[in-house]
């Protein structure tokens, strides 16, 4: 770097052709990347042509026919925007936090979280999970939302559904399903925002990260990083990232039942978390108040919540 200090400058002198924004393929995911590049373009004041999109499919997009959870290997949503970021195909990657795991490559840096979204599930099918018919059969892919489903009503039948929203929305028209739970978040930004019945946070508290995009580059990257955090939402920079360090202590992923919330309340953290038996059969679940630098917080919770659990729950987390 010149002793040059105007740090606007510097940045716009760094990008000698556009800002490659990586992306996974799916409407979802491309609405999400678009959000984030003109975020970006009106922080800088860049012109539309100074960014431009690369889309990729995910493993997680390729397979349809299994739950997520049931394949082997990790990283099943962020493999090959890892390997374009790594190589330099990309400058940086979009993300639904959600899908991303703890445990991330040192390499990588996860350089602003924009604000966050409606963090509530929906119910599409029926007004609320009680008007589900006996024995209605929902269509969920997430063990969170299934144990959550089952824990109120354990006669639903609940069955595995793939796809991106608008496959999901067309099997519930079909009549292969009776119900289905999406991200309000998702739907929102894909302009179904009258689609659905909001799930009260008492009844599906949501995943970790649920309703935050996330930008990823490369962590030594010192222009980049500059370029991108400029979008950051600090309150939901750091709820999330009490969310995802609550997540990262039950060694647990998108995969897992579990729940955490976190909100910021003046300069405290309050995080509300829950973990499930698949099944729906326990439930576990407490809430904490924290200051904000204290990441020992949210480890402290998940140690609880462990503590409570029948030693059946505590395997689920190799304990
Ligand atoms: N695992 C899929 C996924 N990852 C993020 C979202 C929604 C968007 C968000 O939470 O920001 C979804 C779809 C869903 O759960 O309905």
């Amino acid at each position: 770097m010149t002793g040059n200090s105007d740090p606007k400058k510097e940045i716009l002198a760094g990008i000698d052709r556009p800002l490659r924004i990586g992306t996974r393929e799916s409407p979802l995911a491309m609405v999400q990347a678009e959000m984030a590049a003109s975020a970006i373009l009106s922080a800088h004041g860049w012109r539309p042509d100074q960014v431009e999109l690369v889309p990729m499919v995910a493993t997680g997009d390729k397979i349809q026919d299994r739950a997520l959870a049931d394949v082997g290997g990790k990283a099943l949503w962020t493999k090959e925007l890892d390997r374009a970021l790594r190589d330099g195909d990309i400058d940086c990657a979009v993300h639904s936090m959600k899908d991303v795991e703890t445990e991330r490559p040192d390499i990588f840096t996860i350089t602003a979280i924009m604000k966050r979204a409606d963090i509530h599930d929906r119910l599409i099918g029926a007004d609320s999970i009680d008007d589900l018919p006996q024995e209605a059969i929902v269509g969920t892919a997430s063990p969170r939302r299934k144990a959550q489903l089952l824990r109120r009503r354990n006669d639903l039948d609940i069955r595995l559904i793939r796809g991106n929203v608008q496959t999901r929305l067309k099997k519930i028209e079909d009549g292969e399903f009776a119900a289905t739970l999406l991200a309000a978040a998702g739907l929102d930004r894909l302009d179904m925002t009258d689609i659905g019945a909001e799930i009260s946070t008492d009844i599906m508290l949501p995943a970790p990260s649920q309703g935050a995009i996330g930008i990823e580059t490369l962590a030594d990257s010192n222009h980049l990083r500059r370029v991108v955090r400029e979008i950051s939402c600090p309150n939901t920079s750091r709820a999330v990232t009490a969310e995802r360090l609550f997540l990262q202590e039950l060694t647990a992923d998108c995969h897992s039942p579990v729940a955490a919330s976190a909100t910021i309340e003046g300069l405290r953290i309050h995080l509300r978390a829950e973990i499930l038996l698949p099944d729906g059969s326990e439930c576990v679940s407490d809430a904490f108040d924290f200051d904000m630098g204290d990441v020992a917080g949210p480890k402290r919770l998940a140690r609880k919540l462990l503590g409570q659990a029948s030693a059946e729950l505590k395997a689920i987390f190799g304990r």
